[in-house]
């Protein structure tokens, strides 16, 4: 079901939208995931609902974290929509009953991250049932969060019912349904990033849907200490080197082209300003972490992107929120840019990477600009979003 199926005049709609948004000293860096809930909300809004929204933000880790707090948000959703907003200080309990309660048909509350509880991620039964007990009804609008089986996106579903889909989250998936499903080749996946551990387990399954992996930024590392070879300070997950061999190998055996960077840009420490040069792919010195693909790997990844007919794409080519890390996440953008100019079917996905591309001026020129990382990741590689799974059916 979605929000059209459903009467909403005078009813209390409980929406999990993903407002994890880049924030840095009190400001959003890119609103685009709250723009793209927008046509949910603002359709509760006429249909004269009362919404109480909730998301999380970054990893706060089961307790209270002022420095993840949803309040700027709160204050940038002002600017956004034509109706009171209302924050409440804790997502459940008497402080976000009484908020709710004093808000009005039309009115909307959005509630404080949800990832302050511990139950939040172990969707934990009395968790969810305090988060059901804010509305009439459920609506999933975050595309973003929906591969995450936590009590906000999926357990609620168990104690409020009817559990509709938002337009975002519809659009989402009828739109990496249609592309990727049966998609036109060469197809390559790129990905890169921070979240390693989350989204290195993933390339097993693309083995046998996509002809090219291209592996960069964050993710690089633990794939160069399975090689052997050097990588200083760079990001690495430790657990994961063995995993990342695999998959080398597996690749290989199944004629899956696999690419790493041949080159990095590697600097004295995680700063903008930090002294910085590029090095070879066996030549990252301790003292020194890798904060971009270099050059000679931005070219050599773009030939390939050029020639592809389908890309997805997840995860930065490096640190790209300092400029002097930007290059190779900008070299991939422009080729993506390029293989859509050539008739390609391109998709970069992930909140950070949609940043990026924004950050590019380049968002107007690929073919689908997801809010999901992690969550298109899951939906390519074939399997159920806890999320979708979670709502009702027609
Ligand atoms: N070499 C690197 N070392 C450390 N962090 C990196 C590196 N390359 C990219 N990153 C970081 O990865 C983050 C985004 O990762 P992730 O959340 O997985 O992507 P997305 O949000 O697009 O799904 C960015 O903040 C970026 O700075
Ligand atoms: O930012 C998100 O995912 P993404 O970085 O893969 O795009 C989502 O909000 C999910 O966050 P999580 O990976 O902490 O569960
Ligand atoms: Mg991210």
């Amino acid at each position: 079901m979605t929000l059209k199926d459903v009467d909403i005049e005078g009813k209390t709609v409980l929406m999990r939208v993903d407002f994890n948004v880049p924030i840095k000293d009190g400001a959003i860096g890119d609103d685009n995931r709250m723009v793209q809930a927008l046509p949910s909300i603002n359709y509760v809004i006429e249909q004269g609902g009362k919404l109480v929204l909730m998301s999380h933000l970054g990893r706060p880790g089961g307790s209270v974290d002022k420095s993840l707090s949803l309040q700027p948000v709160a204050e940038h959703l002002k600017t956004l929509v034509d109706a009171d907003v209302n924050f409440a200080e804790d997502c459940i309990g008497d402080t976000a009953a009484f908020v709710i309660s004093e808000a009005g048909e039309g009115d909307i509350v959005l509630l404080e991250n949800v990832r302050f509880h511990e139950g939040e991620k172990a969707n934990d039964e009395e968790f969810s049932k305090q988060l059901a007990a804010h509305g009439d009804l459920f609506c999933n609008d975050a595309f973003g969060s929906s591969h995450r089986a936590h009590s906000s996106v999926a357990g609620v579903t168990r104690y409020l019912q009817p559990a509709v889909s938002g337009f975002l989250l519809e659009k989402e998936i009828k739109y990496l349904d249609g592309s990727v499903n049966n998609p036109d080749r060469p197809f390559v996946a790129i990905l890169g990033g921070a979240k390693v551990s989350d989204k290195i387990g993933v390339i097993e399954n693309l083995l046998g849907k996509v002809d090219t992996i291209i592996v960069g930024g964050g993710m690089t590392y633990t794939f160069y200490k399975a090689k052997g070879w050097p990588i200083g300070d760079s990001l690495v997950e430790d657990g994961k080197v063995e995993l990342a061999s695999e998959l080398m190998q597996k690749a290989d055996e199944q004629g899956v082209k696999f690419m790493l960077p041949v080159d990095s840009v590697v600097a004295r420490a995680f700063e903008n300003d930090a002294e910085h040069k590029v090095v070879d792919e066996e030549g990252i010195e301790d003292g020194w972490m890798a904060l971009d693909i270099g050059p000679q790997s931005a070219i050599s990844f773009g030939n390939i992107i050029k020639n592809a007919r389908t890309v997805v794409w997840n995860g930065p080519m490096g640190v790209f929120e300092m400029e002097n890390f930007a290059d190779g996440t900008n070299a991939v953008a422009e080729a993506l840019a390029e293989a859509t100019q050539l008739g390609a079917t391109t998709i970069i996905g992930g909140g950070d990477s949609a940043a990026a591309i924004k950050q590019a001026g380049l968002e107007e020129q690929v073919s689908h600009v997801s809010t999901g990382g992690g969550a298109s990741l899951m939906f390519l590689e074939g399997k159920d979003l806890p999320g979708v799974v979670a709502l009702t059916d027609k």
